[in-house]
């Protein structure tokens, strides 16, 4: 069922909501006792004694100490779930956060960043709001109409069987006429959460949309989108409108029968006053609890849509940490990389990367060369097991790279990519982002060796220059050199550069040239590029021509 994962989170709180549930057992007991004391109140009254041999005022005063009791005990149970509530957003919003993290790049690349990030807001409160308003809601409303039946059918069964008959009949009603709430309710959280992916892309382009003058249109966009959910929202009002007073209707006229019955017992004398006067309250007493278990069927039916949204994500399987217990490795991989007749394809049946086949011996720098869109990048990915082959292997040591921990291939294999990523912080934190236990000293090597420190101490801050976000403060160049810091900081036994100089001017190409020998001597490089002068630094050059690797003559590469 799809919201078993999620009533899973309830086994975390186990005492505190047998606490709350006793308190609403004891709630609905104080609701049904007052009935039945006002029959008692009335019998005495009728034949002209005290009750309890309480004075009227005394008896006021114990029948306001129900209603006192009532409220309190209705404030603490609703407290003590509401944080329940509050309790399970955090771990299930923290727990799709964590499997998120663990989640293939695959399913990064083919899902918008808003969609993610709307589960992450909307959708896990619309659950947990759920879950904490079916707590509050179900167990007093289903106690108390029990407890109500029964209580009625000491006092007179023919009125609780008519009652017995007319829920049912209600919830038929209820059933028909929520039924449209479904999907508009799936529309709207897809809606939604559409809003939220066309707000988060808007603004990572926001120099795109001016640059092309696209504010309006990308305004436009996003007003569509509000403007369906406008329409969507007011089928939903316009259902929960209708929803409510016909309820309010059914309700009264099952109050009205049980009256009506209840009269017609009086005055044959099957029914004293002051059992019908506790009838009549018992039934008033079904109004509250008809009407919110109506109310959780509509959030039930919106509740639906994101716990299906949820669960496509949580279905999603992590990374392969495959064969983990046979990584004997220590913290970094050594040897010969192999790729043993590699194939791979994003599409089914259009082969991207055919047979690539192709060993890179330790400290071995490689460059490979090829047009825009050749699959240079993707040969790269390979090697952090981004993306996995399609068919044949890849091996570091003559051990297939699955067979070892992700993190070991992650810290083994240092990738620069083509795309900077930086995150919001400083210089420095983002130097020592794999390392953050990283000491000054550390950070500043780092940087100097990737040709950095230069321009990062000529900053009025030097290395607490704040970058903005994604980086936005420094140049294309800046980031590129930080970027590189960053990948060396680790100490990675094989570095992956994709694009090294693409960014950087003919000054700094030249001097990331001459010192790349130095720096790198003791790493395995593999270089992708388009960038022909970068053979001078190549043991072993390649080029990617019609999706194989095809050694190649660097010296006629150069002329
Ligand atoms: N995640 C992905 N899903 C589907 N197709 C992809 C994905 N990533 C890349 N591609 C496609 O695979 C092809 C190769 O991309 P790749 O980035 O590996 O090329 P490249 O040789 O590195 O190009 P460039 O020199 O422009 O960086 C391109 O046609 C690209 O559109």
């Amino acid at each position: 069922m799809t919201f078993y994962h999620f009533f899973s989170l309830l086994k975390n709180h186990k005492l505190p909501l047998l606490v709350a549930i006793a308190l609403m057992v004891i709630e609905s007991i104080v609701s049904l006792s007052v009935p039945w004391f006002a029959g008692k109140f009335s019998e005495s009254v009728l034949d002209g004694k005290t009750l309890f041999n309480l004075s009227y005022i005394q008896i006021a005063l114990l029948w306001l100490s129900l209603f006192v009791l009532q409220a309190l005990l209705r404030f603490l149970s609703t407290y003590k779930v509401n944080f329940i509530g509050a309790q399970m957003l955090t771990e299930l919003s923290c727990r799709l956060y964590d499997h998120i993290q663990l989640l293939p790049v695959k399913y990064f690349s083919n899902t918008k960043k808003g969609e993610t990030l709307a589960l992450l807001s909307n959708d896990v409160s619309i659950i947990s709001y759920f879950l904490s308003g079916i707590l509050t809601g179900l167990v007093p409303a289903t106690l108390i109409l029990l407890g109500a039946l029964i209580l009625m059918a000491t006092i007179n069964t023919t009125i609780t069987l008519i009652i017995m008959l007319m829920v049912p009949a209600f919830f038929v009603v209820v059933k028909l006429l929520g039924k449209g709430i479904r999907p508009i309710s799936e529309n709207l959280v897809q809606r939604q959460a559409d809003g939220v992916a066309i707000a988060s892309e808007n603004l990572s382009i926001i120099k795109l949309v001016k640059a092309f003058s696209r504010e309006k249109s990308e305004s436009n966009r996003f007003k569509s989108n509000a403007h369906e959910i406008q329409k969507l929202r007011k089928k939903q009002l316009k259902i929960q409108a209708i929803l409510s007073p016909v309820l309010q209707l059914l309700v009264s006229t099952g109050v009205l029968v049980v009256v009506v019955v209840s009269a017609m017992h009086y005055q044959s004398g099957n029914l004293t006053m002051p059992d019908l006067i506790t009838l009549l309250m018992y039934g008033m007493l079904f109004a509250r609890p008809m009407s919110t278990l109506a109310n959780l069927y509509g959030q039930t039916q919106q509740a639906l849509g994101s716990s299906k949204r949820l669960n496509n994500v949580f279905n999603i399987s992590p990374e392969p940490n495959n064969h983990a217990e046979e990584d004997n490795s220590e913290n970094q991989l050594h040897g010969n990389i192999t790729f043993n007749k590699v194939d791979f394809s994003y599409e089914p049946n259009e082969p991207l990367l055919n047979d690539i086949n192709i060993t890179i011996q330790p400290k071995q720098k490689v460059l490979i060369l090829g047009p825009n869109g050749t699959g240079k990048s993707t040969l790269l990915h390979l090697l952090v097991r981004f993306i996995e082959p399609t068919s044949g292997e890849i091996t570091i040591g003559e051990q297939p790279l699955n067979h070892f921990r992700l993190s070991t291939v992650r810290n083994s294999v240092g990738l620069v990519s083509q795309d900077i990523a930086l995150c919001s912080g400083s210089i420095a934190d983002n130097i020592a982002f794999g390392y953050p236990q990283a000491s000054f000293a550390e950070i500043e090597n780092a940087a100097k060796k990737a040709g950095a420190h230069s321009f990062i101490t000529a900053l009025e801050n030097g290395y607490k220059t704040q970058v903005g976000e994604n980086g936005v403060l420094l140049s294309g160049g800046q980031r590129q050199r930080i970027s590189l810091a960053r990948a060396l900081m680790t100490e990675p036994s094989i570095l992956l550069l994709d694009e090294p100089t693409s960014m950087i001017d003919s000054e700094a190409k030249t001097s990331f040239k001459d010192s790349f020998n130095e720096v790198l001597k003791h790493k395995t490089v593999i270089m992708v590029s388009h960038e022909h002068h970068l053979v001078d630094i190549a043991d072993h050059v390649y080029e990617m021509k019609n999706h194989q690797l095809v050694a190649v003559n660097p010296k006629e590469n150069c002329e």
